[in-house]
């Protein structure tokens, strides 16, 4: 995708597997609000294809299997949230009632409220009921988590999980907050300066990267991602299996995840 002020994505290859739920990392800039609008068929790739549920998206208005929820949130403010379940109901064949309404009482947002008058995260938890309601086969999440205080941001999460487990859907979630998608996100997919940086299962990422902790003499190996030192003591994440003389650990998604953030930065600076 290339905007008309540079990149948005290039050299971007990749393949989500279909009920899991995928973390889409990546800083400020990376690309990816563009992946998703791309995917949900709302902005034309200026070169390359993407498919998604086996269909090229846009090709015949948004794909009713699809339900995306953008940063911003859209949602009518002069609606009260009753109003907004009705129009969900309404626009949406598929709309599953008793479901939406159990998100927004699970989410303490009384139905007679406007939602012009919601805090932001209560706008968010409204905005996921209604995109869920639709029961859709995947469902793509721009940083939903950005407004949620840390009790909401594991509940929203915790049902994200329990709808994956139930139905089968896919989710691909983009976040800035790494550490609350650890044990929830199974698959990773991490984009700098709009490029693939890293791409695979989380299990099996964290299974070929260590972090070494050891003397600043001992000789790096190779797959280096992020190498630093303090004082004679060097702390290195590499792409390898254990590696002798160094005290070996596998890192956390969010070790791994910021070192590659971190070195993509220095690249790019
Ligand atoms: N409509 C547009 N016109 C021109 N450039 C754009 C447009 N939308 C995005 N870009 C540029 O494309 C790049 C990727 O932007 P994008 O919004 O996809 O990043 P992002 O990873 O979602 O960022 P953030 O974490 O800040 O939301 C950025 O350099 C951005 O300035």
């Amino acid at each position: 995708m290339r905007y008309r002020r540079g990149w948005g994505l290039r050299d971007c290859t990749f393949q989500l597997p279909t009920g899991r739920i995928s973390a889409l990392i990546g800083p400020n800039g990376a690309g990816k609000s563009t992946l998703m609008r791309i995917a949900t068929g709302l902005l034309r790739p200026t070169g390359g294809s993407i498919e998604v549920l086996g269909e090229a998206p846009g090709k015949r208005g948004t794909n009713r299997k699809l339900a995306f929820l953008a940063q911003d949130k859209p949602l009518y403010k002069g609606f009260t949230v009753e109003e907004m379940l009705k129009a969900g109901a309404k626009l949406n064949p598929d709309w599953d009632s008793g479901y939406a309404r159990r998100l927004v009482r699970e989410a303490d947002v009384p139905f007679d409220a406007k939602v012009g008058t919601l805090s932001g995260g209560q706008r968010t938890r409204i905005a996921l009921a209604i995109a869920l309601g639709r029961r859709p086969e995947l469902v793509m999440l721009d940083e939903p988590l950005a407004d949620l205080d840390p009790i909401a941001r594991q509940e929203v999460m915790q049902s994200l999980l329990a709808e994956v487990a139930e139905t089968g859907m896919t989710v691909l979630l983009s976040s800035h907050v790494i550490a609350d998608l650890d044990g929830v996100c199974d698959h990773l997919l991490l984009l700098a300066d709009g490029r693939v940086q890293l791409h695979g299962d989380v299990d099996d990422l964290l299974t070929q990267h260590r972090i070494l902790i050891g003397s600043r003499e001992l000789v790096l190996p190779d797959g280096v991602v992020e190498a630093r030192t303090t004082g004679r003591q060097a702390t290195v994440l590499a792409r390898t299996t254990d590696v002798p003389g160094w005290d070996n650990t596998e890192p956390s998604l969010e070790e791994l995840a910021l070192a590659y953030l971190r070195s993509t930065k220095k690249v790019a600076a």
